[in-house]
């Protein structure tokens, strides 16, 4: 079984990003460069893009022309005393405003609706590659580092797109508009005004590279959080069982803490870019009392000096603006960074060409088989005895697996011919679950192949392997749907109420029809509203609802009672009689299900037989029988199927006998 989820974890490593990736790995990317990542998505509304920000660029020049009427007003009508004048340059004043305003308005107009849809079509491309990642991909990514990248980080993608990136280029193009304006009208107060650009550039240059890394920490961070946010909720059962929630709160307020500490240091930086704007202004101050001067001896005509302040002034927004528009563009580069991590990762890989010749007739193949003959297969079912499911020298190791650790599986050489149910016993740990995620190709085999009436499943798309195979877990998931909907999912989608039907009578699932809306009842996350039985049963007819060939069960019935446990077994014994079956079994009654038992041990099958040969051959598997003797279930044998409990216990007494 696979460690559940959330709270089993040990809160240590949720503070850490899942995916060990850091600032550090950024070195060498420009943000531009990162930026550039996006371009796909934002092609398809470069036209609206391109226009929206020509707009703003025409509308904050237009705010340029507003001194040189003031000029022309100082200069003229004011110094002539003609009111008229006056008038009409208020006018054109008022004219320009209202342009500018209208202008800024339509640029909005014009961004708003298709960056919607960038974000849109982003997150739903995130959201089908997650859908195509490998399961080792989830299992090494903590889910709320994925949660964030859907979330927070395309928010500040669709913030970038909608103001950084046009108004850098805006605030660039009116800045030097505007410092031409200035020179032309007086050169030398330019100069003062220019000035500060130098250690400005330079302290821009020396901001981006600490703040991104502490932008990319804060990211990751919120990322911390919202897991450990996700796993108090789905485990608050077992916080508020065991008492827990103090240290999930310690937890919690550590990594709030944390959190809050890498925002305090990017409000510092925030607050150093500030100041170095102040530079701009200091510039502005000597450059008013430099034209105060050269009015008064009469260089300069006041017209000019008001113009050329009003620039100035006009220029302040664009200058001190720069500064969190450089923050806010560093935030998305790590977005754009963190998305394209999720993004960059390897698909499940493509359906591998393989050698597709039934290995009863390729060389590897007979060699196996021979030595498989002990367990008395072949001659039944497809070609050359090779129908039904085959395990040929599978092995198999954790792709995170520490390095010396030794394969899950090293060699399992396994015959489950057609139409057979075929259990499958080990003591914990020894990788049971693992082998029946090798079938639908969950994980791939490390060595080894698996056949399916002798086609390697490596050689089969695996949408047609997954609707050959069906599969229950141990952990029945149920989603937020209705249980129709939840067991129909494993059949074809114009399966209808006939097979739903049928799949919970074999399931013993007839409760659904007794829910407050039948079938058409919403479980809640996870089910969790029903009780882990009734859960169980679900999941068994989604299993069985596509009528698969091949099923393979992992220990479907370990969370009944011992009165539906047999009633699900007399209907089970139905379902497995049509299909080739590997069933994951820990206690006699399930194994009992099964036409032979396989013993799984030390990473090899150690034995095949019927459950009665290996209670006298094998001490491995009696003992792991006798195990089952503490299990009530096993023992009470409360008369629903007295031949299998007379069997069980008969079983039982014998591996005693055995041990003996
Ligand atoms: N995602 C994983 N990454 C690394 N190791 C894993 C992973 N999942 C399981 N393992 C390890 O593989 C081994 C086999 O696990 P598996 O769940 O297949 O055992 P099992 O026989 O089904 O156990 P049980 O009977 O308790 O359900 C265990 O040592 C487990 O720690």
């Amino acid at each position: 079984m696979p460690t559940t989820p959330a709270v089993t974890k040990d809160l240590a490593d949720q503070t850490s990003p899942a995916d060990g990736t850091g600032p550090a790995d950024r070195s060498g990317h420009s943000v531009v460069r990162t930026l550039l990542r996006l371009w796909p998505y934002v092609r398809p509304v470069r036209a609206r893009l391109f226009t929206a920000a020509f707009v703003a660029v025409v509308a904050s020049c237009t705010g340029l022309v507003i001194p040189l009427v003031l000029k022309w007003l100082v200069d003229g009508p004011v110094a002539d005393r003609d009111p008229r004048g006056v008038w009409l340059g208020a006018l054109y004043l008022l004219l320009l405003g209202i342009a500018e305003a209208l202008l800024f308005g339509l640029r909005r107009w014009l961004v708003a609706r298709p960056l919607a849809g960038v974000e849109a079509a982003m997150r739903a491309d995130l959201y089908r590659h997650l859908q195509r990642l490998p399961v080792a991909f989830h299992d090494r990514w903590a889910s709320g580092q994925l949660l964030s990248r859907a979330t927070t980080d395309l928010m500040l993608l669709r913030m970038f797109l909608a103001f950084p990136l046009t108004f850098l280029l805006v605030n660039g193009v009116t800045i030097l508009v505007g410092v031409i304006i200035m020179l032309v009208q007086e050169w030398t107060l330019g100069l003062v005004i220019l000035i500060p650009a130098v250690p400005v550039m330079i302290f821009c240059w020396l901001f981006e590279k600490r703040y991104s890394a502490v932008a990319r920490r804060a990211q990751d961070q919120v990322g911390d959080l919202t897991t450990l946010v996700e796993e108090s909720v789905l485990g608050i059962r077992v916080i508020k069982g065991f008492g827990r929630h103090r240290s999930q709160a310690r937890a919690f307020r550590d990594l709030s803490r944390t959190l809050r500490g890498t925002e305090l240091v990017k409000a510092r930086l925030l607050a150093m870019i500030w100041a170095i704007f102040t530079l701009p202004e200091l510039a502005i101050g000597v450059a008013l009392v430099l034209g105060t001067m050269q009015v008064a001896d009469g260089q300069l005509s006041a017209g000019t000096l008001v113009a050329f302040l009003s620039t100035a002034l006009a220029l302040r927004w664009p200058v001190d603006s720069i500064g969190f528009l450089l923050t806010m563009s560093q935030e998305a580069a790590t977005a754009t960074e963190r998305y394209f991590e999720v993004m960059d990762a390897e698909p499940e890989s493509a359906d591998a060409a393989v050698d597709t010749r039934p290995v009863g007739r390729a060389a590897g193949g007979e060699d196996r088989e021979g030595r498989q003959g002990r367990d008395g297969e072949g001659g039944e079912g497809g070609e050359g005895g090779e129908g039904g499911l085959r395990f040929h020298g599978v092995a198999f190791r954790y792709p995170d697996a520490p390095a010396d650790a030794p394969p899950v599986l090293e060699r399992v050489d396994l015959h489950i011919r057609a139409g057979e149910t075929m259990a499958l016993v080990g003591a914990t740990g020894t990788g049971k679950t693992t082998l029946t995620a090798l079938v639908p190709r969950l994980h791939e085999v490390t060595d080894g192949r698996i056949t399916l009436d002798g086609e390697d499943i490596t050689a089969m798309p695996r949408e047609e392997l997954r609707a050959l195979v069906a599969v229950a877990f141990e952990e029945p998931t149920l989603f937020s749907a209705s249980v129709g909907e939840n067991v129909l999912m494993g059949a074809e989608d114009t399966a209808g109420e006939g097979e739903l039907a049928r799949a919970l009578a074999v399931a013993q699932a007839d409760f659904a029809h007794a829910l407050p809306q039948g079938t058409d009842t919403q479980v809640g996350e996870q089910g969790l509203s029903l009780s882990g039985g009734q859960r169980q049963r679900l999941a068994l007819a989604r299993a069985v609802v596509g009528r698969p060939r091949f099923l393979v069960l992992d220990d479907p019935l370990s969370a009944l009672d011992v009165h539906t446990e047999a009633l699900v077994e007399a209907a089970l014994r139905r379902v497995l009689a049509e299909t080739t079956a590997l069933v994951v079994a820990h206690r006699p009654s399930t194994v009992l299900l099964a036409d032979r038992v396989a013993l799984l041990s030390g990473g090899r099958i150690a034995a095949v037989g019927t459950h009665h040969e290996l209670l006298r051959t094998n001490a491995e598997y009696a003992h792991l029988m006798s195990g089952a003797d503490e299990d009530p279930a096993a023992l009470s044998g409360a008369g629903e199927d007295p031949l299998s409990r007379a069997q069980e216990k008969t079983a039982l007494a014998g591996a005693k006998e055995d041990d003996r």
